[in-house]
C-alpha cells in the first residue's frame, strides 16, 4: 500500500524515510534571555520547568484594565516567539553537544490547498532555524483513509521522529478525527490527540501536549501582565485548533469562560461582558468596537485573507475590527504579528519537549 502512495519530501525529491533532515545549521543567536517561556504549566497541576515559580509573580508590572481615551497597548507577538525559540535553539544546541541528538518533526500534508502549503513552508523553515530536523510527506487529494493512516502509523513507529503534525483541514472525505486518534499521543506535538484534550479539560490530569495557539494566548497575557484567574473570557469559536482548548486552558488559569459558535445569540450582549475576549472565527472584522467592553484584553487568533478594494492587493486580518477594538480595549493583539508568530515557536517548544522525553533528558 506504501508503495504506491505519491511520496515527496517538501525540500527534497527522496524518499521520506531517507530525508529526515540533520539540522546543523544556526543563526548566531546569544544567549537567551531570562523569560516566563509557557511549558505545560499549569496552575494546581505542576509548576514551569523552566523556574520555580508561578508564571503570575513573575509579571512585570500589573496590569492596567483601562482605556481612558488612549489607544489600547499592542501586544506584540514577534519578540515573544523570537524569545522562545532563542531559547528552543539554545537547548537542542546543548543536547547536540551533550548526547548527540536532536528532535524531529514530521509532518504531513493531503492535497493542495495552498494555505496549507503556506503554514508548513512557514513551520519547516522555524524548524530549521532552531536545529530540529523536519521530514514532510505530501499525499495526494485523492488519497484514501487507510494510506494516510499508513503514513502516520509509519511515524508512529519511528523512532527518530518526536512530533507528528497532520495539516488541517483534510480533505472532506477523510475522517480527521478518525486520524488524530491514530496519532500517539506522545507524539502529538499539535495536542488534537482525544487523551490530550480530555487531560486538559480536567483537572489534576496532565496532557502530553497543550495545543499550540491555546499556549500562545496565555503566553502573551501572563506575558503582559494580565490577570486570569478570576475574570470573565468571552472565547469566540470552538475548533480543536484553538477555540476549544484554549477554553479549557483558561479554565485551568480560573478564568470563568463562555465558549461562542456559530449558534449563538446575540453573542454581543456576552462579550460585551467580557475582561477578555479570545476569538477564532476565521470572518475578517466579525467583532466590532461595541462588542468590547471598556478597557477590556482582545486577543485575536483570527487569520484572514481580505482582498483590498482598492488595490486588489490580498492582506492578512484578524477576526476583530482593530481600528474600532483599539479605541475601546485596553490591549489588543495584532494581525499579522499577534498570536500566530507565537504559535510557530510553541511548536516547537513542544517537538523540543516531546524529544526530550523520548530521550529522557526531560
Ligand atoms: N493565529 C493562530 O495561531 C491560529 C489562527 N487560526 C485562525 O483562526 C480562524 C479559525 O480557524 P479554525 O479554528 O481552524 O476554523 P473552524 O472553521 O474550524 O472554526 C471556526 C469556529 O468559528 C465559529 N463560528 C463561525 N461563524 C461564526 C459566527 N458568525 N459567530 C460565532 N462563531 C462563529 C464556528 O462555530 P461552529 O462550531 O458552531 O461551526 C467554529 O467553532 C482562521 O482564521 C484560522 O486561520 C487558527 C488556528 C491557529
Ligand atoms: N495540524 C494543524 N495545526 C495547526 O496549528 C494549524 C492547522 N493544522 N491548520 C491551520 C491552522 C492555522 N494556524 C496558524 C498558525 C500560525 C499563523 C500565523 O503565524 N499567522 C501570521 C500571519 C501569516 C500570514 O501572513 O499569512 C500572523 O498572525 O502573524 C496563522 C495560523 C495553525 N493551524
Amino acid at each position: 500500500m506504501k508503495k504506491s502512495l505519491h511520496f515527496r519530501s517538501f525540500f527534497e525529491t527522496t524518499p521520506w524515510h531517507k530525508t529526515l533532515r540533520k539540522t546543523l545549521h544556526f543563526h548566531s543567536f546569544s544567549s537567551p534571555p531570562s523569560c516566563t517561556f509557557l511549558g505545560p504549566n499549569l496552575p494546581d497541576v505542576w509548576i514551569p520547568k523552566e523556574n520555580n515559580t508561578s508564571p503570575h509573580t513573575l509579571l512585570p508590572q500589573s496590569f492596567q484594565w483601562s482605556n481612558d481615551g488612549h489607544s489600547a497597548r499592542i501586544i506584540e507577538g514577534k519578540p515573544i516567539a523570537k524569545q522562545i525559540k532563542l531559547k528552543v535553539a539554545d537547548e537542542i544546541r546543548k543536547m547536540k553537544s551533550e548526547i548527540g541528538k536532536f528532535p524531529r518533526l514530521a509532518v504531513v500534508l493531503v492535497g493542495d490547498r495552498k494555505d496549507s502549503h503556506t503554514f508548513i513552508h512557514v513551520k519547516m523553515k522555524a524548524c530549521d532555524k532552531v536545529g530540529i530536523g523536519t521530514v514532510v510527506s505530501e499525499l495526494p487529494e485523492s488519497c484514501t483513509e487507510n494510506e494516510l493512516l499508513d503514513v502516520v502509523s509509519g511515524f508512529n513507529d519511528d523512532d527518530d521522529v518526536h512530533g507528528i503534525v497532520v495539516q488541517l483541514p483534510l480533505p472532506q472525505h477523510l475522517d480527521e478525527e478518525r486520524i488524530m486518534n491514530v496519532i500517539r499521543p506522545e507524539k502529538d506535538v499539535d495536542g488534537f490527540h482525544p487523551l490530550n484534550i480530555g487531560n486538559l479539560a480536567i483537572r489534576g490530569r496532565k496532557p502530553f501536549f497543550i495545543p499550540c495557539a491555546s499556549k500562545s494566548c496565555i503566553e502573551l497575557l501572563l506575558r503582559h501582565g494580565v490577570e486570569i484567574r478570576g475574570k470573565r473570557v468571552a472565547i469566540i469559536g470552538r475548533s480543536k485548533i484553538a477555540g476549544l482548548p484554549t477554553s479549557l486552558l483558561l479554565q485551568r488559569h480560573h478564568a470563568t469562560v463562555s465558549l461562542l459558535h456559530a449558534y449563538t445569540k446575540n453573542p454581543e450582549q456576552i462579550t460585551s461582558e467580557a475582561d477578555i475576549i479570545v476569538t477564532d472565527v476565521g470572518i475578517a472584522n466579525i467583532v466590532r468596537g461595541d462588542w468590547i467592553k471598556k478597557g477590556a484584553v482582545v486577543i485575536d487568533m483570527g487569520t484572514n485573507q481580505v482582498k483590498d478594494s482598492n488595490s486588489g492587493v490580498f492582506r492578512v486580518t484578524g477576526d476583530v475590527c482593530f481600528d474600532e477594538a483599539v479605541k475601546v480595549a485596553s490591549a489588543i493583539t495584532p494581525v499579522p504579528g499577534g498570536v500566530g508568530p507565537v504559535t510557530i515557536s510553541m511548536l516547537l517548544s513542544n517537538t523540543l519537549d516531546s524529544a526530550k522525553r523520548a530521550f529522557g533528558t526531560n
